[in-house]
């Protein structure tokens, strides 16, 4: 198999319960709810993301030919240290692309192996932890996981609908944009009165980090 990446940064985590953690990102190209491309964004199924996405031009991205060559230039970006390694799959969709050879790959370097996917195709059991970002009225084909993050408010995708579901943390992302500050007010209300859901905010984007 071979895969295509946008860009692998390392960073700390930004977001969910593993906010702070210091991880190695790999952005996958490509998402099954949007082309990534602006002229379509208004009609896409998901249409409010922050991401580019779009080819494999970025930093430490490209076309990798094979599982042990993509783990190890995720590994290329921790360092030689072997003690906590993390590592995010992300995208983009990254189970478009993402299989048991590369997870095998990188576990085989003592990675823990985190994803983040918008949950319309199931996870493998070898990913350690499982985020799950509903996207509208687009079915959950994963509905167990780690978190289930939220992005805030939603069309369609209102929190009661997915607060009985098998995940140990629910989480509330305000939705970035031209009204960021407005959603950051209607995620805290939203927690406040609902305490089975805390927040979640994008700390990357405040600390100035990737
Ligand atoms: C770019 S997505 C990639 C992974 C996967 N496609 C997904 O949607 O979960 C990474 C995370 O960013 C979140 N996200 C995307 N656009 C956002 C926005 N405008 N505001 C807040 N969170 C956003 C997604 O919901 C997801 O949790
Ligand atoms: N620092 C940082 N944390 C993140 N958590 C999830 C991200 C993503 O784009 O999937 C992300 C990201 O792009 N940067
Ligand atoms: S599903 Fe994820 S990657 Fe795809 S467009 Fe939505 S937020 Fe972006
Ligand atoms: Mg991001």
């Amino acid at each position: 198999m071979s895969y295509a990446v946008k860009e692998i940064f390392y960073s700390l985590q930004g977001e969910g319960r593993h906010s702070g953690r210091p991880a190695v990102f790999c952005r996958f190209a490509g998402c099954n709810l949007w082309s990534g491309r602006e002229r379509d964004r208004a009609s896409a199924t998901c249409n409010f993301c922050d991401t580019d996405f779009v080819g494999v031009n970025g930093d430490g991205g490209g076309r990798f030919n094979d599982a042990r060559s993509l783990a190890k230039a995720i590994e290329g970006k921790w360092g030689d240290g072997r003690q906590q390694r993390f590592a995010v799959l992300t995208g983009g969709e990254p189970l478009l692309q993402v299989d048991y050879e590369l997870l095998s790959a990188i576990h085989n370097l003592a990675f823990e192996i985190s994803l983040e996917t918008n949950g319309s195709f199931r996870v493998p059991s070898e990913i350690d932890w499982i985020t799950v970002s509903p996207k509208g009225s687009t079915p959950l084909a994963q509905t167990t996981g780690d978190e289930l993050k939220l992005v805030f408010p939603q069309k369609d995708a209102d929190p009661a609908k997915f607060e009985d579901l098998a995940f140990d943390h629910f989480l509330l992302q305000p939705l970035d944009g031209p009204d960021l500050e407005s959603n950051t007010a209607a995620a805290i209300a939203y927690c406040l009165h609902h305490p089975r859901w805390r927040l979640s905010l994008q700390t990357h984007k405040f600390m100035g980090i990737r």
